[in-house]
């Protein structure tokens, strides 16, 4: 069966010329399977492509991105339906920590082998246990002046008969806390719980979400795990269920929602005017939404600390903390 699989981490291994011929066709095979899967609505989160296979097909000599801001201001003050993707990148400045860097482990395991189906059903202790650990981190937390910026350019433009909406990947609830109307949230919501047995969904801010996850989750890699019993883990208040909770968030591996990503598939085709905002691009299908955009010739504004895989495919390029360029970006128009 075909793996999935991320052509930089391949190209980092030692490989003979044969081996490289043989690795290539795999990952253009990977990456050519993968946009199957997207042409038939198959959404899986953590995905990887190279950018040379992006939804836009083959790469074809692009202008580098502008940092034209003067320029960008004459795109935003024509542009009438506008999409934001948002990324965790977004949400630094609040306190919230990327899954990136001294982030991208949790005790001794990596956040993409924790926050996955097959742990949760393995180790539903554990995996509770780190998503209490992000939750009591969101709880406490205030948007950022990019927060405020996207949702004050909403309300204004909504008064005058235009459309912004927030396609974002952030699983925190600061788009929303910071006034964002339109919010797609594509890979699920930490304050929610949806029950394995029956499946309901629910708003959830209790801290701790139950007693025996008091005082656990931890990030040091020293601390073991709390252990805790599966029936005393968070579980369904409906009487005739008392099913498992989980975290109402699309763990990697996992189906995108089809009728959000339905939504999100009419916003990309109608907005005429994109931006792409603290995302590393590396996460799919998010990591596609930009430069699908851009085949269509709409402009696509990237504000991120450094350049991603993807922004050679992009009209700008804003280089810094969005929650300093993007109010900039956003203000009102003379
Ligand atoms: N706040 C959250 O909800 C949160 C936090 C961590 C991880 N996640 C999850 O992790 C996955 C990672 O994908 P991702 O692309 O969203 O994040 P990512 O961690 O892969 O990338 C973050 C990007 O933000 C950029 N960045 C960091 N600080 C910034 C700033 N101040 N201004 C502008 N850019 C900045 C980084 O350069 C990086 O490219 C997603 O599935 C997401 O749901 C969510
Ligand atoms: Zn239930």
């Amino acid at each position: 069966m075909m793996t999935h699989t991320d052509c930089n981490t391949l190209t980092r291994h030692q490989m003979s010329t044969s081996h490289r011929t043989v690795v290539a066709t795999l990952v253009t095979q990977a990456c050519r399977a993968t946009m199957l899967l997207q042409r038939r609505g198959m959404f899986t989160l953590g995905l990887r492509m190279c950018s040379g296979h992006a939804a836009t097909g083959p790469k074809t000599e692009a202008p580098r991105p502008s940092s034209n801001m003067n320029d960008f201001r004459r795109d935003f003050a024509k542009a009438n339906h506008i999409a934001i993707v948002t990324g965790a990148g977004i949400a630094v400045a609040s306190g919230l920590p990327t899954f990136r860097g001294k982030h991208e482990t949790w005790r001794k395991w990596k956040t993409q082998d924790l926050a996955t189906p097959e742990a949760f059903s393995r180790v539903p202790s554990r995996v509770w246990e780190f998503f209490h650990y992000r939750r009591e981190l969101v709880m406490d937390k205030k948007p950022t002046a990019a927060h405020y910026a996207i949702a004050e350019c909403e309300a204004r433009l909504r008064a005058r008969g235009k459309d912004v909406v927030v396609i974002t990947q952030c699983v925190d609830d600061l788009h929303l806390q910071a006034g964002s109307k339109r919010v797609l949230k594509i890979h699920g919501n930490l304050m929610e719980t949806r029950c394995v047995s029956c499946g309901h969904v629910h708003a959830n801010r209790h801290s701790p979400i139950c007693p025996a996850l008091k005082d656990t989750g931890s990030p040091e890699a020293d601390v073991a795990d709390a252990q805790i019993p599966v029936d005393k883990l968070p579980r369904c208040k409906k009487s005739d269920c008392h099913g498992l909770l989980r975290p109402n968030v699309v763990f990697f591996g996992e189906t995108l929602d089809s009728h959000i990503l339905t939504k999100v598939e009419k916003e990309l085709e109608d907005c005429d005017l994109c931006l792409v905002v603290g995302t590393s691009s590396i996460v799919y299908p998010a990591a596609m939404f930009g430069p699908r955009v851009a085949s269509r010739g709409v402009h696509v504004a990237e504000f991120n600390l450094s350049a991603s895989p993807k922004t050679e495919y992009f009209t700008y390029h804003f280089s810094g903390r969005c929650e300093e360029t993007l109010p900039a970006a956003l203000a009102p128009l003379q």
